[in-house]
């Protein structure tokens, strides 16, 4: 039997008992669970990683619904035991949840899209300028009191100007990034851009690559020794997606070696830790994992968590585009009657949901709509 874990209760009278394994930014989330007849119940152990048998002893007997760890059959199943019908991760990637087993239970599985894309995008663009002007050495470097005077040779760094830049996953946040590093000064030609043939000519060509793919089976250690070796030896690597899409180990030899090769990780392998000898090498700059960590965002990311299990509690259907969150996000206004993303609603069965002036232009037969909710993949409507 699971020992007791300390929690803070809201609303210890609510109907339905919903548990956040982890306390979130802001107040807002808090409230809309509060105000619907939730108890929530904020686990407040100070380890930042809860064990499998934290959480089985979060769940208890009976537990409508769970938010954000490591999940997989053992707690899926036991949420459904307790009567749960709903898990949000407090992130847009879920690699850390295995979704079938999810499915298998009938639990709906929410994350939060739309609200991190820029704030991840802007530390990726952040690390960049850091790894690529050396910022952080140069940084400790003045704080151990070791400046006696301008040089010339003095952390001499890349200089980014005119150089090409490789991203490698061009989903909403790759694609914000590179919209950040193509800014041009006034009176230049703009930017080109090119959609490279295969990601070994990409790693070959850029001086600044940055990676955001989702981590699966076919991303773990999509950078090994072989693609390594083949980047340019003064080249800018950064990674704020997931760590093991790089093998760190091989990274690790490859910056002892090449010590005008730079990196800016936000994630790691082994998340905690990092590789042996990473952190001894002045060629990395090394954040941990705070791509999202910006107040906005991360209020919004609790808020779209909150709302993605109420919404389940309430029956309410899954919103249609994960991109357009911002209904969700206004302060002061009530939240769309929408779960904003579930991310195994087509397994689970689930309505989307459709605005009501989209309804309208469907009876009418608009086809501009339909086309626009066919390019988001949300064709299977149960029902308007
Ligand atoms: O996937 C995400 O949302 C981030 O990594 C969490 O900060």
């Amino acid at each position: 039997m699971a020992k007791p874990i300390s929690i803070e209760v809201w609303n210890p009278s609510g109907k339905y008992r919903v548990v956040s394994t982890k306390s979130m930014p802001g107040t807002r989330w808090i409230r809309l669970l509060a105000d619907n007849d939730c108890r929530l119940e904020i686990c407040t152990e100070t380890k930042t990683i809860l064990s499998v048998d934290d959480i089985l002893a979060l769940i208890g007997d009976r537990c409508d619904v769970q938010l954000t760890e490591e999940w997989g059959e053992v707690l899926f199943s036991a949420l459904k035991r307790a009567g749960g019908t709903a898990f949000s991760n407090m992130a847009v990637g879920y690699n850390n949840v295995d979704v079938e087993a999810a499915n298998r239970n009938g639990i709906a599985v929410g994350n939060t899209p739309g609200v991190l894309t820029e704030t991840t995008a802007e530390l990726a663009a952040s690390l960049s300028l850091a790894a690529a002007r050396r910022i952080v050495e140069a940084d400790q470097f003045m704080r151990a009191g070791l400046y006696d005077g301008w040089l010339p040779h003095l952390f001499v760094g890349n200089l980014l100007k005119g150089q090409t830049v490789g991203v490698i996953g061009a989903g909403r946040i790759g694609s914000a990034y590179a919209r950040m590093m193509f800014l041009k000064a006034n009176g230049e030609q703009p930017v080109t851009w090119k959609r490279a043939a295969t990601m070994e000519d990409v790693l070959r060509e850029a001086d600044v690559i940055s990676l955001h793919p989702v981590l699966d089976k076919t991303t773990y250690h999509l950078i090994n020794p072989e693609r390594l070796a083949i980047m340019k030896k003064e080249a800018v690597l950064v990674n704020a997606s997931r760590g093991p899409v790089i093998d760190e180990v091989a990274l690790v030899e490859h910056l002892k070696a090449n010590p005008m090769f730079r990196v800016g990780l936000d994630v790691f392998e082994d998340e905690p830790y990092m590789k042996p000898g990473l952190a001894d090498m002045k060629n990395a700059v090394v954040v941990p994992h705070i791509a999202s960590a910006s107040k906005w965002t991360r209020e919004g990311m609790a808020t779209l968590a909150a709302l993605n299990v109420l919404g389940k509690i309430k029956g309410y259907p899954v919103w249609g585009n994960p991109n357009l969150v911002e209904p969700f996000l206004k302060e002061d206004a009530t939240p769309p009657a929408a779960c904003p993303s579930i991310v195994n609603a087509k397994q689970l069965g689930r309505y989307y949901y459709v605005p009501p002036a989209i309804v309208k232009a469907l009876r009418t037969g608009a086809r501009s709509i339909i086309l626009y909710l066919s390019v988001q993949d949300h064709t299977p409507l149960h029902e308007v």
